[in-house]
């Protein structure tokens, strides 16, 4: 274990690259491995016959259902590769086994708390209206907010998440960074949108989506306000080929709209130059700390969108990023926690370390801030646990259009 230029990494180095784009040709590299190596071979035969078939009949490449399949797997297969998990477990050491070293890095530092939800506060469930979280791991996401600014950020619609969630001295981060909201809930607290002017076209695909996937059963579109999610979790997987073939046929219409894979859901939105990466680095200015030294971002996520904000902080040199997995996933990420059930035990450490530290640390006496020009004056936000919103950021929150591709949607050779 090292810690250089404030980056928490493992001795055995940095996971390479990042999320895989769905349809690159790598999207296994981001799906659990095991999946990809595991399995009885005649079980992986009639698999793959029947793929093969389906994969003829919707006219689409036998790498396209593959890369599909790897990216969602259904279920967890014996023979996982143990030895590819143990290697990749000493490039993403668990954030509890290694919890005293990421505390120590913290030491003399501010850390700002970056939360996922689905998959990383809640379990994943088949049903997305119903992804609760636990009231335990409420309460330990609301002692984590006493002690250090906390933001969700989510793929889901802001209001919903923030539903979920439950705690309004939180910041939120919908629409996969596109919707932020400080504490509170007056309409002066929403901080960006960067994509507002896109609300009436997201609105309009939501709608033709609706129509065109209410023939396949088990298909479900979710308006998540500045983008939408069509989930296939609970869809035949002989039928996923042709469900994502139908969003394709409806993205064709919208060059300014991205298409991009989560777990189990394609997720449609504007193709603009913002993202949970650009989320965390948004927050972090709000916040007083766009460029300091003493700040410790600590980011745990789940998924492929996740992986934006984990190449942020390796970008930055600063911060921790943990992937919530339990198997092997390419990942810009530095550690690694099973399940949401690790995830509130690590919350749960922290706050008592840092309660522990606080009750032992006589009272830091800080270098007096310079005052900053745009925030104004000393800076509270950074002397308290909760910081209150600066709304000077705001006027700063820019609508970024990358430009039209030069095709209706960018081509993806494999699957999307
Ligand atoms: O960024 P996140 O907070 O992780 O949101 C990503 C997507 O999460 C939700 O879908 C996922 O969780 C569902 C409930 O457990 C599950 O049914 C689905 O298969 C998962 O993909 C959410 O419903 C999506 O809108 C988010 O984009």
């Amino acid at each position: 274990m090292t810690t250089s230029q404030d980056v928490v990494v493992s001795e055995m180095g940095i996971g390479a690259g990042g999320a895989a784009m769905p349809g690159s040709g790598a999207a296994g590299l981001f799906a659990c491995r095991s999946a990809a190596s595991a399995g009885a071979m005649s079980m992986r035969q009639t698999y793959r016959d029947l793929a093969a078939a389906a994969a003829r009949s919707a006219n689409c490449t036998w790498a396209e259902l593959e890369a599909m399949r790897a990216a969602s797997p259904t279920r967890s297969r014996p023979g996982a590769d143990v030895d590819e998990l143990t290697a990749w477990m000493r490039k993403h050491p668990s954030a509890l086994g290694k919890f005293e070293q990421i505390a120590s890095a913290s030491k003399g530092k501010k850390i700002v708390m970056f939360l996922d939800y689905d998959g990383t506060l809640s379990p994943i469930v088949a049903n997305p209206d119903a992804a609760y979280m636990s009231d335990a791991m409420r309460e330990a996401v609301r002692d984590v907010a006493k002690h250090f600014p906390t933001a969700i950020v989510s793929g889901r619609c802001r209001d919903k998440v923030h539903n979920f969630v439950g705690l309004s001295e939180l910041y939120y981060a919908g629409s996969h960074g596109m919707d932020i909201q400080g504490p509170g809930s007056n309409p002066e607290s929403v901080l960006c949108q960067p994509a507002s002017e896109f609300l009436p076209m997201i609105d309009e695909v939501y709608k033709v989506l609706v129509e065109k996937t209410k023939s396949t059963p088990g298909a479900k579109v979710e308006n998540n306000k500045f983008c939408l999610s069509v989930h296939f979790r609970c869809v035949d997987e002989k039928r996923w080929n042709f469900l994502a073939e139908q969003v394709k046929a409806v993205i064709k219409d919208y060059p300014m709209l991205k298409l991009t894979q989560g777990r189990k859901v394609f997720e449609l939105r504007p193709s603009i130059m913002w993202d949970k990466g650009k989320a965390l680095e948004f927050l972090l200015e709000s916040l007083g700390f766009a460029s300091c030294s003493d700040v410790l971002p600590v980011y745990i996520g789940d998924d492929r969108t996740d992986e934006d904000a984990f190449k942020v902080l390796r970008k930055r040199g600063q911060g921790v990023g943990i992937l919530v997995s339990k198997c092997a996933k390419e990942t810009s990420a530095s550690y690694s926690l099973q399940d949401p059930a690790e995830v509130m035990e690590f919350l749960l450490r922290l706050v008592e370390w840092k309660r522990r530290s606080s009750a032992a640390a006589p009272p830091m006496v800080r270098p007096r801030v310079q005052p900053r020009p745009a925030a104004g004056g000393t800076d509270p936000r950074r002397r308290s646990g909760r910081p209150p919103v600066n709304p000077a950021r705001r006027d700063r929150c820019p609508v970024v259009p990358t430009p039209p591709h030069p095709h209706p949607t960018p081509p993806r050779p494999n699957f999307l």
